[in-house]
Formats: structure tokens, sequence, C-alpha cells
């Protein structure tokens, strides 16, 4: 497991990730600062393939590879996440991740982080950043579609960064928003129905394992900015055709969209940037236009979060 002569590696688990990364905007620096880098091709020093992910047909699930290299933050992980389809009587969740961090001078293994939490804290962190960047003016209602554990690090983050006047909840399951709207610190409208909870919303983050479209264009407010983070599978949809075809579209990898996105592919929409471009200034933002930032997660932000948390876990903050 690990090399003679070099220190063993180090277990950080959830607790403890948690403790280090207990607001997932701490992480908004290095996130920005990745996505730039990412987008900014060799010169960026990203080295990032697109995922790996085996499927595991027989029990519903799969399991996804991530590696990554910032040569600007000199991080040096890979991720393990596992995805299953939410089978009811189970305690487990369906997403589970590991992150191994390397010293990137000699290849051995430093470290060993629960990645479940550090998946949810970063994805909420990149939605928040495109949504800065690409929501309408006087954005005042935030729309959340599902209640699992990405609808919760998304409201927590949301609410700290964005004054809303109201939030509302749709999920598939009315109970599990029930228990979203009274387990968080702000009012929360529970929806019984998608469309209900979409119409006249300025905001729209879409965090749900749905495999076929939850959300329709016909629903959605001209000028909405709308943050599509499930459906990582290239026959798994969110978002309909028209909402795809008619908003400017942005993703965090266009390789990943391309290879990954059932949205992104079956719609045949086009991709109009990398949020990378956009903060970097390449690219405009156009919020006055239906934005989609279309988030699949990239293994360069799991490398920096998971750097975050080893170095404030070092330094024994
Ligand atoms: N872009 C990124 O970087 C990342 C994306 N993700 C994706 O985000 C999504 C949410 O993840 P997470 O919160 O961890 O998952 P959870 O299992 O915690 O929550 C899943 C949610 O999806 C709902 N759901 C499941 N199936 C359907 C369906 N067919 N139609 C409508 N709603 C459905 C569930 O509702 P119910 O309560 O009724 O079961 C629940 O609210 C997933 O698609 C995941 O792959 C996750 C990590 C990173
Ligand atoms: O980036 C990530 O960890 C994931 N994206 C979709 C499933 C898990």
């Amino acid at each position: 497991m690990f090399a003679m002569g070099s220190a063993p590696p180090v277990f950080i688990g959830a607790e403890e990730v948690e403790k280090h990364l207990h607001r997932a905007s701490l992480l908004l620096p290095a996130l920005e600062a990745a996505l730039a880098n990412f987008s900014s091709g060799s010169a960026g020093g990203v080295a990032q393939p697109v995922r790996t992910v085996v499927p595991v047909h027989r029990h519903g699930g799969f399991l996804g590879v991530m590696p990554a290299y910032s040569a600007a933050d000199d991080a040096l992980t890979t991720k393990l996440v596992t995805f299953y389809e939410h089978k009811k009587d189970s305690s487990v969740p369906s997403h589970q991740a590991t992150v191994l961090l390397f010293d990137p001078r000699n290849g051995s293994l430093k470290a060993v982080l629960d990645g479940s939490v550090i998946t949810a804290k970063r994805t909420a962190a990149v939605s928040a950043i495109a949504t800065k960047l690409l929501m309408p003016p006087f954005a005042e209602v935030l729309c959340i579609l599902g209640a699992g554990v990405q609808a919760y690090s998304h409201y927590d983050i949301f609410t700290e960064l964005f004054t809303f006047k109201e939030v509302r909840i749709w999920n598939r399951t009315k109970e599990k928003a029930v228990k979203f709207a009274n387990s968080v610190n702000g009012p929360v409208q529970v929806c019984s129905s998608a469309q209900e909870a979409v119409t006249g919303a300025d905001i729209i983050v879409t965090v749900t394992m749905a495999t076929t479209p939850i959300l329709f264009g016909d629903w959605v407010k001209p000028g909405a900015h709308i943050n599509a983070v499930g459906a990582s599978r290239p026959d798994w949809r969110e978002l309909d055709d028209e909402l795809m075809k008619n908003s400017v579209l942005f993703v965090d990898s266009r390789d990943a969209a391309l290879t990954e996105s059932g949205d992104v592919i079956l719609s045949g929409a086009e991709i109009f940037a990398e949020l990378g471009e956009v903060v970097k200034g390449t690219k405009p933002a156009l919020p006055e236009k239906t934005t989609v930032f279309k988030s699949l997660g990239m293994a360069v932000e799991d490398a920096v979060a998971a750097k975050f948390v080893y170095d404030s876990w070092s330094a024994g903050n």
C-alpha cells in the first residue's frame, strides 16, 4: 500500500472532512481558479481525462474513476465514486466516494479521504460559481428539484451567498421534501408538482437521479438560470429538448458533456462555453438570456478540495 521508507497514508474520514470544510464556500477561490485552469488547455496545467465509468449492470450501479493533476495547486488525486439506483429500503447512500491524495513529487500515497462530503460540497460550490455569473439580475426565487444529499449542499451555499424572497422545493417523494423544509435553517415552500415549483423561479437547481426529463422548457421563466446537476449518463435526462435548445448552454467540460450528458447528446443542443472560459473572461456570461449550466463533476474539483482539506488537517486547524 505504501513504499518502504515513506510515511503510511493517513485516513481522513467524513467527520474530519466536514470539520475542515464546514462551509462549501471555503472552496470558491480554489474552484474558480481550477475551472479557469482547466479551460486554458495545456497552459492551465490541468491533466484530467474524461472519467472512466464501469457499469455494474447486475446491481444497477456504476463505478467512476476520476484522476487529475493540477500543476497550479500541485495536487494529484484520484476519486473513486460509486452511484447506484436508489433502493427504497436501503440505508446506504446512492453515491459513495473516496479520494486518494498522492505526493506529486514521488507518487507516494499521502492520504485517503472520505469523498462523499467533498463531492456534495464541491458540486454545490461549482453550481454557485455558475449562478453568480449566469443568473438574472434581481433573482428572488430559488427552486430546487430533488431532496437528497445535493439538495442540502446546494441549499446551504446558495442561501449563504445569495438572498432570496422565496425558496421552493419539489421532490418525487413528498415526505422527503417536507423533511428537507423542516430541517434547513430558513423558510422553504414545499410544492406538490415540479411545474408549481418552477413557475416564476429565477434560479433552478435539478439534483435528482431522474433518467427522463423532470424539467420542461415550457415552464421556465425567460431569463432564468438552471444548474442541471443530475443525469450524468449518456442516456439519462433531467431537462427536455425544448429547454436545452432554447437556452444558452454552459458546461464544466466540453469533452465530458459530449461523452456523458444525455441532456446534451440527445437534445443536440450546442455548447456555448465552458464555465472556466466565463470565469477567465474569454466567453461572455449572457445573464439576460435563459442559461443552463450542465454540471457533470470534474476530477480537478476533487483534487483542489482534497488538498484544501489535507492542508487544513496537516496544519492542525
Ligand atoms: N454534477 C456533479 O458534479 C454531481 C452530480 N451528482 C448527481 O446529482 C444527483 C443527485 O445526487 P444526490 O443528491 O447525491 O442523490 P440522492 O440519492 O441523495 O438523491 C436523489 C434524489 O433524486 C430523486 N429521484 C430519484 N429518482 C428520481 C426520478 N426517477 N425522478 C425524479 N426524482 C428522482 C430522489 O427522490 P426520492 O426521495 O423520491 O427517492 C432524491 O430526491 C444525481 O443524479 C447525482 O448523480 C452527484 C454528485 C456530483
Ligand atoms: O462528479 C461526481 O462525483 C459525480 N458526478 C455524477 C455522479 C458522481
